[in-house]
């Protein structure tokens, strides 16, 4: 079993913005972590400095306990879907996964196990230029699954995708988590974080404001949304 991931004291400033102040929590192992926040809260500048897009300007996020960019090889431990990495429009899909296998020394076998699990083996000599929201999506998934990692971070994973392909997705991650996967997803569709999450993250204006199990957070009988109201609209 691995470590999960453990932020401490996160801070990202861009100019005189705040966009990530002293956060700290825990993701634990093989679990479906939610990590929610209203628009601007911070959720992706988190996430890329997680995985070692942005470099903090204090604090740490590790991974299994290293950082990203000292884990031995990153690809194959973490798997990722952040916005901005994007394929290039021109490209067929299957093409696309080919070049992230080579660098992630995942087999030619695999890309075709990636095409099958995500359901896009139909349109994989498609050029992704015309790919609708919810195929993008299901290419950025099948590059994170590539390397068959122990983590996944998911920045928006449901933003596009129909009912059944929502379904998918929960199904997906649940199913990861089982086998040992950690995720940790951020979203802002409560009701797919309240049916898919077993623990929970919300942040505001860059700080945390609740972090732990899904179960406690709507222990008094509120729902999720509820919550997520309460946490992040009051000023303190
Ligand atoms: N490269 C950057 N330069 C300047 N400001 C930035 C940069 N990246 C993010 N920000 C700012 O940092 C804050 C947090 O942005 P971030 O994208 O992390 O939030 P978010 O929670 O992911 O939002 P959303 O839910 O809308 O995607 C915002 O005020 C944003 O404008």
């Amino acid at each position: 079993m691995t470590n999960g991931i453990t932020i401490t004291g996160l801070t990202k400033r861009f100019g005189a913005v705040e966009a990530v102040d002293d956060l700290s929590f825990d993701v634990p192992a093989g679990r479906v972590t939610g990590f929610l926040g209203p628009n601007g809260a911070g959720k992706t500048t988190t996430l890329r400095m997680l995985l070692g897009l942005v470099e903090p300007t204090a604090g740490e996020a590790l991974i299994d306990g290293q950082r990203y960019q000292d884990l031995g090889t990153p690809r194959r431990v973490v798997g990722a879907a952040v916005e901005a990495m994007s394929a290039h429009p021109g490209r067929r899909a299957r093409d696309h996964l080919w070049v992230l296998a080579a660098a992630a020394g995942a087999s030619p076998e695999r890309v075709d196990e990636v095409l099958d699990q995500v359901g896009l083996t139909d349109v994989q000599h498609r050029r992704v230029g015309g790919f609708s929201l919810g195929m993008r999506q299901r290419l950025g998934l099948a590059s994170a699954l590539l390397g068959d990692p122990q983590y996944l971070i998911l920045d928006e994973p449901a933003n596009g995708l129909d009912p059944a392909g929502m379904a998918w997705l929960r199904g997906l991650l649940r199913r990861l988590a089982t086998e040992g996967c950690t995720v940790l997803v951020s979203s802002h569709v409560l009701s797919e974080v309240a049916q898919t999450a077993d623990h929970v993250v919300i942040v505001n204006s860059g700080r945390l404001r609740y972090a732990g199990p899904l179960a406690d957070l709507d222990a008094d009988g509120a729902s999720l949304e509820d919550a997520f109201l309460r946490l992040t609209t009051s000023t303190s």
